[in-house]
C-alpha cells in the first residue's frame, strides 16, 4: 500500500482530490475516471467520488453511514461532542427533526433576517460615517448578534459579539495546525460551557427561553430513549445553530469580493432593494447567493463510510471503506455547470438548480430524510441581504488589500477581510 497522504492533504487542502487525481490517474490517462481516487488518510485507505452519480451514492443511507467517518480530531472542535453530524439512522432522525423544525420554517427565518437586516443597516451607517469598513468582521458581529437574539438567548451585548469571535475562532482554527487549532479548542471549551449553562438555566426555569425558540427547543430535545439529551449535548446541538450561523460571514467577504468584480450585478442588486423597498429575499440577491455558495471554497469535502460491499466508476468500494464526497470539484462539474469557472449568477434564476444533485455547497440530499445542511434558508437569506445592502452601499474596494486566500487554508476567506471604502453619503435604511 502506498504512503498516508494525511500530510499532504493538511498542506494541499482544497486542492488535495484533484492532485492526487491527477497523480493516480496518469497511467490509465484514456480510461480516468471523473472522480473515483483511492487516498491513504489517516492510515486508511478512502476513496473519493463526486457528481451527480457520486452525490447519489454518498446519500444513499443504506450504503453509507457517518458513524466513525470523520476524524475526531477534526469533529470534535468544530461539531462538539455527539454531534448531530455523526449520528445514524432513528437517532439522526429524532435529533434532526429538531432542527428542520427550527430551522426550515420560512416564517421563523424571515424573522431572523429582518433582525440581521436591520444590524446591518446600523452596522454600514456606521461605515458611513467613518469612511468605511471591513466586511468579515462585521458581517460575523451582526450574524453573532442576530442568531442569539432569535435563538431566544437574552445576554448582554458584550457577550453577544464576544460568542460571535468565540465561534468564529473555532471555524477558523479547527483544521490548521498548529496555534489556529490550539485557539479553536480553547474558544470550545468556553462555548461549550456557556451554552450547557444556558440550557440548564432554561430546564431549571431560571432563564426564560421564548416558546419555539432554537433555546426552548434544544432544552426540551430528548433522544430515542426519551430522555431529555444530557446538557452537554444540547448544548452542542445549540452552538451547531450559532456556530454555522456566524460562518456564513465567509460567504459574505467572497460576496464582496463577487460585486466589486460584477458591476452590472451590483447595479441590479441595488435597484432590487429600492424596487422592493426591502433587503431581505429578493430573488435577483437570492440568485447571487447561490452562485457565490457554488463558486467560492468552502467546505471541500464530506466524509462517510461504506456499510456494505459497492462501487463508483468501476472502482471497488469495500464495506468500511472511508468515502469522500468532492464537493469542490461536484460544484465545479464541467459536465453538471456550463463554463464552471465563470460568475453567472443567471444559473439559479428561476432554474431550480439550487436544488440540482451537483450543488452541494451545503450537503447534497434532502435535509429532512439525510444529513444535508438545515441551515441553507438561513446561509442564503443572510448573504443575499448582506450581498444586496453593500450593492446599495456602493463603496469601492480599498487598493492594495490582499484579496487572495490560501487553497491549503480551510477553510478559506479573502486575507484582508474585504476593505470597503464608502463616500460620506446622506444614510439609508
Ligand atoms: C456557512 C454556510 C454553511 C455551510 C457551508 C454549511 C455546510 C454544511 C455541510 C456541508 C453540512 C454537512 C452535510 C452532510 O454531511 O451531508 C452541514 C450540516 C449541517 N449544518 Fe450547515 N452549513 C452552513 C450554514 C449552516 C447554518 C446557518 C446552520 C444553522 C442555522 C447550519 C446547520 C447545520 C447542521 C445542524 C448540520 C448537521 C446536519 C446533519 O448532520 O444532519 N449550517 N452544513
Amino acid at each position: 500500500m502506498w504512503l498516508d497522504q494525511t500530510v499532504d492533504l493538511l498542506r494541499d487542502g482544497y486542492v488535495f482530490t484533484a492532485r492526487a487525481r491527477r497523480e493516480r490517474s496518469s497511467a490509465a490517462a484514456a480510461q480516468r475516471p471523473r472522480y473515483a481516487v483511492t487516498v491513504r488518510l489517516l492510515g486508511r485507505p478512502a476513496t473519493v467520488v463526486g457528481g451527480a452519480d457520486g452525490v447519489r451514492l454518498f446519500y444513499d443511507s443504506t450504503r453509507m453511514r457517518r458513524e466513525g467517518a470523520m476524524p475526531q480530531a477534526i469533529a470534535r472542535p468544530l461539531f462538539g461532542r455527539g454531534a448531530v453530524h455523526g449520528l445514524d439512522g432513528e437517532e439522526h432522525r429524532t435529533r434532526k427533526r429538531m432542527f428542520v423544525d427550527a430551522l426550515m420554517d420560512r416564517e421563523r427565518v424571515d424573522e431572523l433576517l429582518e433582525l440581521a437586516d436591520g444590524l446591518m443597516v446600523e452596522a454600514l451607517q456606521e461605515w458611513r460615517r467613518r469612511g468605511g469598513g471591513v466586511v468579515y468582521p462585521t458581517a460575523t458581529e451582526v450574524y453573532g448578534r442576530a442568531v442569539i437574539r432569535w435563538a431566544g438567548i437574552e445576554v448582554p451585548p458584550e457577550v453577544e459579539a464576544r460568542r460571535a469571535d468565540d465561534l468564529a475562532v473555532i471555524v477558523d482554527g479547527f483544521a490548521t495546525p498548529v496555534m489556529p487549532y490550539v485557539a479553536a479548542w480553547r474558544r470550545r471549551v468556553v462555548c461549550d460551557r456557556w451554552a450547557a449553562a444556558l440550557v440548564r438555566e432554561t430546564r431549571s426555569g431560571r432563564r426564560a427561553a421564548p416558546e419555539g425558540s432554537v433555546l426552548a427547543r434544544v432544552a426540551a430535545q430528548r433522544g430515542t430513549d426519551g430522555e431529555l439529551l444530557d446538557v452537554h449535548t444540547a448544548g452542542v446541538e445549540l452552538l451547531n445553530v450559532l456556530r454555522p450561523t456566524v460562518a456564513v460571514a465567509r460567504f459574505a467577504a467572497f460576496g464582496a469580493v463577487a460585486l466589486a468584480e460584477a458591476p452590472e450585478w451590483r447595479r441590479r442588486l441595488a435597484d432590487e432593494v429600492a424596487e422592493r423597498g426591502s433587503a431581505v429575499g429578493g430573488p435577483l440577491a437570492t440568485a447571487f447567493a447561490h452562485e457565490v455558495r457554488r463558486v467560492y471554497p468552502f467546505v471541500p469535502a464530506l466524509a462517510a463510510v461504506a456499510t456494505r460491499d459497492t462501487e463508483f466508476e468501476r472502482c471497488p468500494i469495500p464495506a468500511g471503506r472511508r468515502v469522500l464526497l468532492d464537493v469542490m470539484a461536484t460544484n465545479h462539474d464541467p459536465q453538471e455547470w456550463p463554463e464552471p469557472s465563470t460568475f453567472e449568477p443567471e444559473r439559479f434564476l428561476g432554474t431550480g438548480a439550487e436544488w440540482s444533485a451537483p450543488f452541494v455547497p451545503q450537503g447534497g440530499g434532502r435535509p429532512e430524510s439525510g444529513h444535508r445542511c438545515p441551515g441553507e434558508l438561513v446561509a442564503v437569506g443572510l448573504l443575499a441581504l448582506t450581498c444586496a445592502r453593500l450593492a446599495e452601499l456602493d463603496g469601492r474596494l480599498v487598493r492594495g488589500q490582499d484579496l487572495g486566500w490560501s487553497w491549503g487554508r480551510i477553510p478559506a476567506l479573502p486575507r484582508s477581510g474585504v476593505v470597503i471604502a464608502v463616500d460620506a453619503q446622506p444614510s439609508v435604511g
